[in-house]
């Protein structure tokens, strides 16, 4: 095994693998470093195996639902004995499939199982090995964060990374934290049966959303059972039997949550950690997460970092793109090849889902646009009605005048997929025109987009 190499990349994650293919694609050789499984956070604790176990509460959801609809079919209770195998098989398929095999395949891209750290801006020292190269690039990744709240430590509490490889579903949960991950995991939990409750420390859910959508998703998810509460403020955790409870200030007083479980959703933490960039003068910010311009290099000559060490958007496809914007720029220094996360779409896998894209009218008008934003609400949406599911809507912000579309949210059944039409629009400069005017399947739910796009072009008289 050589140890000199064109380009080291410290993880093996998703942003990690996308660096990787395209240099070696060039003919460059790579050495991957990973601690732990291929793949990282996105196929073996986050992504898949969450994606997996909520499509199956979605469909044990359906399975209740439709007796109301005189379908009469029977929800017994979960089998997690089939469920949890069958999750792990969809991880494992996919690190294999995806990752393992790439691997194989490519003569010009190594991997080594070991922890690494920088001993100087050229050279890693991974199983005590000195590898060396002239370009790196970070891909640490992150990892759920966790806040000293006293008595915290006294207990068994979950982030995201245990909860999705519980043997079973607990009796009930208490999640602090309001953001994606709670409300992803909290409404699969729901739904398989456990008793909920969400404890955000801000005064709304998924700050990210606009609160016309946030709020009707809010009171879909109490519908279900979940309980919600804002402006908690975390105080101290005890151990009560076999439950924990949680303490925490609402209005000045102080209430107690007991659950089965206590499992914290409050952010992500950066793994920047112990690599030795303090050594090599790598800079990070407050919260550790590492500093890099719109190239994605970083302040030392030769280091890039791209994807979840390097803050938001901590999403899998936006650090990829980071990380193949950062090899490009490797690849051809002159290029001076850019990140731009405008286009880089996001979804949050609740049902119904949400997804955005582009800015919001409040970005759009601090970035000096005049804006017009129009808002159709699923009701109008004949599909909307042949599914039953007329609660969500959706959001069209475009540039007043030319009715260039700057950003679209939306909550309705299958936002992840639609917002690509959206996507494309905004990547391509389309105006609510063009959006307005392309004939749309009926019925179908991207009809509210254009829906959304023709109230726009009509309101500012471009139709
Ligand atoms: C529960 C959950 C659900 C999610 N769902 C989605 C989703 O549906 N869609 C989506 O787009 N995103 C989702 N995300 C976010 C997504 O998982 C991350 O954005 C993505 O995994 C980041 O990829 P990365 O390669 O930058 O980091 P990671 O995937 O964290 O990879 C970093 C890798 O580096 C390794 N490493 C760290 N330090 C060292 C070291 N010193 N030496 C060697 N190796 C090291 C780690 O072991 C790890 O494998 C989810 C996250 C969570 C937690
Ligand atoms: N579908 C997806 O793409 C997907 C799915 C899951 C996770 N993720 C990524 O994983 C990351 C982590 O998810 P997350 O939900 O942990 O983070 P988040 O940033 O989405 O939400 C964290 C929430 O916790 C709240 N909070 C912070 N400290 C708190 C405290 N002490 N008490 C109570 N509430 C507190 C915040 O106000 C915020 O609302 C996200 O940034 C997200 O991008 C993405």
């Amino acid at each position: 095994m050589p140890t000199s190499f064109d380009l080291i990349v410290l993880g093996a994650g998703t942003t990690a693998f996308a660096g990787a293919r395209i240099a070696a694609a060039a003919g460059k050789k790579v050495l991957m470093i990973e601690q732990s499984h291929l793949g990282g956070t996105c196929v073996n604790w986050g992504c898949i195996p969450s994606k997996t176990l909520i499509h199956k509460a979605e469909m044990y959801h359906g399975a209740r639902k439709g007796e109301g609809w005189g379908l009469n079919l029977q929800a017994g209770a979960p089998h997690c004995g089939t469920l949890m195998p069958l999750k792990q098989k969809a991880v494992v398929t996919v690190r294999e499939t995806h990752y393992q095999r790439e691997v194989d395949q490519s003569p010009n891209i190594k991997v080594i199982k070991a922890r690494g750290h920088f001993i100087s801006p050229c050279e890693i020292d991974a199983g005590g090995t000195i590898y060396s190269a002239p370009h790196m690039l970070i891909a640490t990744g992150g990892e759920p964060r966790v806040v000293p709240i006293p008595g915290l430590d006294t207990v068994n509490f979950l982030t995201s990374y245990n909860a999705l490889h519980l043997p079973c579903f607990p009796q009930s949960i208490v999640i602090l934290g309001g953001g994606v991950i709670a409300l992803e995991m909290g409404q699969m939990f729901a739904r398989f049966g456990t008793r909920v409750t969400i404890l955000e420390r801000g005064p709304r859910l998924l700050a990210e959303f606009d609160l016309r959508l946030t709020e009707l998703f809010r009171m879909m998810l109490e519908q279900e059972g979940v309980e919600i509460l804002c402006n908690v403020e975390a105080q101290r955790v005890e151990k009560h039997g076999d439950n924990t409870c949680l303490f925490a200030l609402i209005n000045g007083a102080e209430v107690g949550f007991s659950a089965e479980r206590l499992m914290l959703a409050i952010g992500t933490s950066p793994v920047t950690k112990n690599l030795g960039l303090e050594e090599i003068g790598v800079e990070t910010d407050q919260a550790g997460f590492i500093k890099v311009d719109r190239q994605l290099r970083t302040n030392v000559p030769g280091i890039w970092a791209a994807g979840d060490v390097t803050g938001a958007p901590l999403i899998a496809p936006a650090g990829a793109r980071e990380a193949q914007i950062a090899v490009k720029n490797i690849l051809d220094p002159s290029g001076n090849h850019s990140i731009d996360h405008r286009f880089s779409p996001m979804a949050v896998f609740v049902d119904p889902e949400f997804a955005t894209v582009g800015l919001t009218n409040i970005q759009a008008e601090a970035q000096g646009y005049s804006v017009l934003t129009t808002y159709v609400d699923l009701e109008r949406v004949p599909k909307a009605h042949v599914m039953g599911e007329m609660l969500g809507g959706v959001l069209l912000t475009a540039e007043q005048g030319t009715g260039k579309i700057l950003g679209v949210q939306m909550l309705c059944p299958r936002a992840a997929d639609i917002i690509h039409e959206a996507t494309l629009a905004i990547r391509f400069g389309l105006s609510v025109v063009d959006l307005s005017t392309t004939v749309h399947v009926y019925p179908s739910i991207s009809d509210g987009l254009r829906q959304a796009a023709r109230d726009n072009a009509q309101m500012q008289g471009l139709i």
